[in-house]
């Protein structure tokens, strides 16, 4: 599926947060969302995952306005994994992982054998499989990260929505997840800090500042010394990796 945002403007008060951005992914590409804290990656995530409605513009999904769309029909086709998720106490991994099924199920439909297979692969995506039973408050950071991934996973989405998922993550788990996200190859609008990781798992990546697009393009238009300059005004030296043929951005400290 495609998702746009045509135009979107969001305000928080009389603040514009989000002023008249338009971006697109189209189906099974990645798009990142970088800039500096505050530019307004999440509030624009809020909007493009339908948590928030623009004050003006509209998001599309295939050409079709999400504010068209019922909550559950919305939910069977997009998922989001916000920067803080939280959920109730006393609930282990496995309720978490498995309230992502509930858009696809009614009132009246059993829990089928095919959502326990749904629940276990998301589980096993994410390396959790033997934390099933923990409860989600004990968990550190990096693991309520994975775990709200795989409810997301569970969801059996079309469109994956995720706010810094790697922000609590050590290096080899953040490398699990993007590559993970990788492999779904479904389409995936990603907000993340590391330009490194932006050049090496996004198709396009879009640069936000102050609440409006600055550029979007593939990464090796975008991530430019001139742009991590101007916008997030660090030196950096941007060469081709010799080693897996993507950017590598070093920072002159
Ligand atoms: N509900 C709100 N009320 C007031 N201001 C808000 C609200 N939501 C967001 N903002 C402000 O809007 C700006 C953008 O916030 P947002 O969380 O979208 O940025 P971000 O790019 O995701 O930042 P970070 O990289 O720090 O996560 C910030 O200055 C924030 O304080």
């Amino acid at each position: 599926m495609t998702l746009a945002a045509n135009a979107v403007r969001w305000l928080a008060g009389r603040k514009v947060i989000v002023d008249g951005v338009s971006v697109s992914v189209k189906p099974g590409q990645t798009l990142g969302l970088i800039g500096p804290n505050g530019s307004g990656k999440s509030s624009l995530i809020r909007l493009l995952a339908g948590l928030r409605a623009p004050a003006e513009g509209d998001v599309l999904l295939d050409n079709r306005k999400i504010s068209g769309f019922g909550r559950w029909e919305l939910a069977r086709r997009v998922a989001v994994v916000e920067q803080h998720s939280m959920t109730e106490a006393n609930v282990t991994v496995l309720d978490v992982v498995k309230l992502g099924r509930t858009p696809h199920r009614s009132a009246l439909s059993p829990w089928t054998d095919a959502d326990d297979d749904i629940v276990e692969d998301a589980l096993v995506r994410v390396g959790l499989t033997d934390r099933r039973d923990q409860f989600w408050h004990t968990l550190s950071g990096g693991e309520r990260q994975r775990v709200q991934l795989a409810r997301a996973l569970a969801q059996s989405p079309v469109v994956l929505i995720l706010d810094e998922p790697t922000n609590h993550l050590d290096i080899q788990h953040q490398i699990d997840i993007l590559r993970l996200v990788e492999d779904l190859s479904i389409t995936t609008v990603v907000a993340i800090h590391d330009l490194n990781l932006a050049a090496r798992f996004c198709d396009r990546i879009a640069v936000l500042s102050e609440g409006k697009l600055v550029t979007c393009g593939p990464p090796t238009e975008i991530l430019t010394e001139k742009m991590i300059a101007d916008v997030f005004g660090v030196e950096a030296h941007v060469s081709t990796s010799a080693h897996h043929g993507r950017l590598h951005i070093q920072f002159l400290m």
